[in-house]
Parts: structure tokens; C-alpha cells; sequence
């Protein structure tokens, strides 16, 4: 044995302090806590406590819907544990900065968007089989808008005389719905369920990443032929705006998928190129930025931009077309256009290295033209170790991302780590989507605590809150919270100010949009304070 000089027990345990203070001072909000506020400090200490009881009486206790309830379980499961919890209620207070990572399609409550779709006439729906008690579960509707000359006589999609493929308009097929399939709360129900993941099909039925995924992208197929319609358009993106405000979020950088190309004019002409689609982005953004200041807000609500996606399935020749689009809107919306990426289930679709010449020639073109495009790609959100999506980490890194969309896999990664944390590459991550996506059981099983004791900068995101029901940012947010010791309020804090710090806004924009989240900050941690008196 080594001749170890005997330390005192005092002496073990300064050096312990140390020893664990040494490693979470790699964490980003490390250097904070010695300069926290009064009313920082406080708070931190209340949501601690309000949190420990609630571990107790919530989490700990018996509850005959949910049989085994513990903090960062199945979200789907405890959705309605959360919403009465008085941490959650604490959090959707709370100033969230930045939203970086969610899907424009999948940002607006399905029952709002169905409730506008309600409103136009044109708005048409059919069904590839007819519908019955058998049938519907595992039927989808489509949904289009048609010309009015084509507009459908017919009155029901239920009725026997229907045949499948035929148009019938939306408000019509409602009403006269089958009362056996629940009448038009039956029809409400029918398309909710496919705009959204319920927990039987998260945690029993598609329990599997490849079979949640499937059931994801046919949420998608139905949503966009509500969505990809002018005058829902517009209505839909100033609904997600006003929606993700009242959550505290007061920028956003939105993917939009233009895949599609185009979409139906108010005549219902599938025609609308892409720069209309963010033209009318542009509108929705000047629109809600002059009404939050009419309401005396404006501090609120910043802006927001998009980062232009297409989806991962397209020939190298395609994706060319792509890059070029994106270019030229980047171009005409210069304040609009905040980057470029690639969407779609990694794990089955191409991986960054298909694409390589095309996006190499895209920052080629950028300096021809004197723009800049950054690219914010998604990479790794796979469960793989090695496997292409996995090795997408590797190209978005060696591309220059500015940030990384899930990186899921990344703290496999040891070198890729150190190299994200060096050059601030900030991981939008999504843990309330990779738990649903089937990830991770759970958040205690979630990577997102080893991002952050590595001190790599985090972007908490919701990445499709319509499908997965964590509307704004505050599911999220709680999930973490509640699953980790070590992370407090000032952790929480300290991601919401990385968003922002980690957001394609510049120079005066980004100062002006810290100094704002700071005092709502500040003021924000003395509410929680004043909770406790
Ligand atoms: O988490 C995700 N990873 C990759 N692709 C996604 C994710 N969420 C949505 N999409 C993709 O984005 C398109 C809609 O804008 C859809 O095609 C969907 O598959």
C-alpha cells in the first residue's frame, strides 16, 4: 500500500467540495451562480424546494391513472399530471429567449388548425376506403382545397353511397358525420388522432423508432393539405406566434419544408411558389410584432426567421434545385432567411455524405453571390453507434454547422464533443420529442444531462409540439427540470440565454434581445420569489 498521508474527516470533505466543484464548473451556468441576483439565488432555491415536495406528493404517490408515476416519465402518460403540477404552472411564466428546432408544419394546435380549416369553403376531404367502425382507425383522411368549379356535391363521407377517393367538402362531412362513428365530435376526433401520436401507439402499438416514425410522417401527409392553403397560411403562422408568446418565447427560427413546392392559392390552384410562402411569413411577423406593440408588449416578441428545409429523400440532382431556391430567397428576404437543413427520418433516408458536391457547391455560390447561408443541420437523432445517422455528425460538423439539430447521439462522441463545446455549437435538443420518437424511455435515460455537465451550449426545443402535445416550451423545460438534481432554475436559465446567444441574430439584434430576456428575467425570478412569502 502507498504511504497516503491520513487526512481528517473535514479535510475529505473540503476535498470532496472541491473535487465535485471542479467538474460542474465545466457547466455553462457555472460562472452565474457565484454572480447570481438575490432574486435569482431565491428563486433557484424555491422551484428546488417546490420541486422536492412535489417528488413526494405527485411522483411518489399512488394515482390509480397512472399506476407507477415518477419525475421525466412518458410524457404522453403524465401530460395531465404535469399540467397540475405548480412547477409547471411556475415554468410556463418563465422567459424562454429563442425557439431554434421546430417543424413550421407541426407548431399549431391540430384543433385550431381544424377549426380553420372549418372556415373555408373550398377546404375538401376523401378517404381511400370507406369508413366504418372497422376501418377508421386505420384510415387517413386527405385533405385539399379544390377550384369552385370542382367544388363536391356530395354531402357525406360516411353515408354507403360514398366512393372512395371522392371529394366531399370538409364542413359537410362533418355535419353529417355517422352517429355510430361519434357524429362531428367523431369526425373531430378521427382527424386529431391522425395529426397526433397518442400514448397506446408511443408505448404499445408502434413501440419501435421505425414504427413511431412511420405513424409520425403520416401526420404530416394529413396536416399539409391543411396547411400548404393560403388563407389558412397565413392565419396558421400568426396563431403559432401568438401561441409560443403566451408561453414566454420571444424569437423564433422555424423550419419550413419546402418540399412541395408549391401550394393552393385562395382559388385553390396549387400554385403559390416558395417566395410567397415567406413573403406571407414576412406579413404574419410584421402583423404580430405591431399588435404586441399596440398591447404596449413589444418587448415580447422579437421576430422570427426560417431555416429552409427540404427533406432528405431527393437525388443529389434534386437537392441542387433546392439549394438554388434557397439561395434565391435568401437573396430577396435577406432578414428572413436564417439557414439551410436537411429533414426526415435519419435512420432510413440519405445521410449528409449523398449530398456532399451539392452542398459544398452551395457555400461555393454563396461567396459568388456575397450572402451567407448557415447551416443548421439535423444529425444524429438516432439510437445508432456508427450507423450513417450517426455518422451525420461527423459531416454537419465538418460542413461547419452552426448548430446541431437533436445530436442525439453525440455524447457517444468524445472528440466531436470537445469540438462542439470549443466552438460553441449549440445542440438543439428536443428531449420531449426523442422520448415520444422512442429514443429514450424516459428523460432520466435522456443524453441531455451529459451535454450539459460538458458544458456544450444546449437550445431546448419542441420540435413538433402539434403531433407530440408539448405545446410552447414549458413541457419541455419541465421534463428537464424535474429529472436532474444538479440543474436548478438557474440552469434553466442559463439554456434559455443560450438560445438566444446561439440564434443567427447579430450584433445590436442579439444584444438588444439578451438585454430584454435579462430584465423579463430578473423579473420573472422575483414572481417565483414572491410564491414563497
Ligand atoms: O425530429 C425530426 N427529425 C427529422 N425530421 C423531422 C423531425 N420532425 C419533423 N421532421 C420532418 O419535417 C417535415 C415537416 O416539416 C416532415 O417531413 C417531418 O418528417
Amino acid at each position: 500500500m502507498s504511504d497516503a498521508s491520513v487526512i481528517t474527516v473535514d479535510q475529505y470533505f473540503a476535498n470532496r467540495e472541491g473535487f465535485i466543484n471542479d467538474e460542474r464548473s465545466l457547466r455553462r451556468e457555472h460562472a452565474r451562480l457565484s454572480a447570481l441576483s438575490e432574486a435569482e439565488a431565491r428563486a433557484d432555491r424555491v422551484v428546488r424546494q417546490i420541486r422536492a415536495t412535489e417528488a413526494q406528493t405527485i411522483w411518489s404517490a399512488e394515482n390509480d391513472a397512472v399506476p407507477h408515476p415518477f419525475p421525466g416519465m412518458e410524457f404522453l402518460t403524465s401530460r395531465d399530471i404535469i399540467v397540475k403540477t405548480k412547477l409547471f404552472n411556475i415554468l410556463t411564466k418563465m422567459p424562454k429567449g429563442a425557439l431554434l428546432h421546430g417543424h413550421l408544419d407541426a407548431m399549431v394546435n391540430p384543433r385550431t388548425l381544424l377549426k380553420l380549416a372549418l372556415e373555408q369553403p373550398a377546404m375538401h376531404v376523401r378517404t381511400p376506403n370507406t369508413l366504418n367502425a372497422a376501418s377508421i382507425k386505420r384510415t387517413l383522411p386527405e385533405f385539399s382545397p379544390l377550384p369552385k368549379e370542382e367544388w363536391s356535391p356530395l354531402t357525406c363521407l360516411t353515408h354507403d353511397s360514398y366512393m372512395p377517393g371522392e371529394w366531399v367538402p370538409i364542413q359537410k362531412a362533418r355535419e353529417s358525420f355517422d352517429p355510430n362513428l361519434g357524429g362531428p365530435e367523431g369526425f373531430d376526433n378521427w382527424v386529431i388522432g391522425c395529426l397526433t401520436i397518442n400514448p397506446a401507439e408511443a408505448y404499445v402499438t408502434h413501440k419501435t423508432t421505425d414504427k413511431i416514425w412511420a405513424k409520425f410522417t403520416s401526420t404530416f401527409r394529413v396536416a399539409s393539405g391543411l396547411i400548404l392553403y393560403e388563407p389558412i397560411w397565413y392565419p396558421y403562422i400568426k396563431e403559432f406566434f401568438h401561441a409560443s408568446i403566451d408561453d414566454g418565447i420571444s424569437y423564433i427560427e422555424a423550419r419550413i419544408n419546402f418540399g412541395y413546392k408549391t401550394m393552393c392559392n385562395a382559388e385553390g390552384h396549387n400554385i403559390v411558389p416558395a417566395r410567397e410562402w415567406v413573403r406571407e411569413f414576412g406579413r404574419a411577423i410584421r402583423d404580430v410584432r405591431r399588435e404586441m406593440k399596440e398591447k404596449g408588449r413589444e418587448d415580447e416578441f422579437l421576430g422570427a426567421r426560417i431555416i429552409y428545409t427540404t427533406i432528405r429523400r431527393y437525388t443529389p440532382d434534386e437537392m441542387e434545385w433546392y439549394l438554388e431556391e434557397c439561395l434565391a430567397l435568401k437573396q430577396e428576404f435577406p432578414d428572413i432567411i436564417a439557414g439551410f437543413d436537411l429533414v426526415g427520418h435519419e435512420d432510413s433516408l440519405h445521410p449528409l455524405i449523398y449530398y456532399i458536391p451539392q452542398l459544398l457547391r452551395f457555400q461555393e455560390r454563396q461567396k459568388e453571390l456575397g450572402i451567407h447561408v448557415p447551416f443548421i443541420f439535423h444529425a444524429g437523432e438516432t439510437l445508432g453507434d456508427g450507423t450513417p445517422a450517426d455518422v451525420n455528425l461527423y459531416d454537419a460538423i465538418l460542413l461547419g454547422t452552426k448548430r446541431i439539430g437533436h445530436g442525439f447521439s453525440l455524447a457517444k462522441h468524445p472528440k466531436l464533443m470537445q469540438i462542439c463545446k470549443e466552438k460553441r455549437i449549440a445542440i438543439e435538443m428536443c428531449p420531449i420529442s426523442n422520448e415520444i420518437l422512442r429514443l429514450t424511455s424516459s428523460m432520466p435515460m435522456h443524453p441531455l444531462p451529459i451535454i450539459v455537465n460538458h458544458g456544450i451550449p444546449v437550445a431546448l426545443c419542441s420540435d413538433d409540439p402539434a403531433v407530440f402535445g408539448n405545446m410552447g416550451l414549458s413541457f419541455d423545460y419541465f421534463q428537464v427540470l424535474v429529472s436532474s438534481e444538479i440543474s436548478g432554475l438557474t440552469t434553466l436559465g442559463q439554456i434559455a440565454r443560450d438560445s438566444l446567444e446561439h440564434s443567427t441574430l447579430e450584433g445590436e439584434d442579439k444584444a438588444r434581445a439578451l438585454a430584454v430576456w435579462e430584465k423579463r428575467w430578473q423579473d420573472f425570478c422575483k414572481e417565483v420569489v414572491a410564491l414563497d412569502t
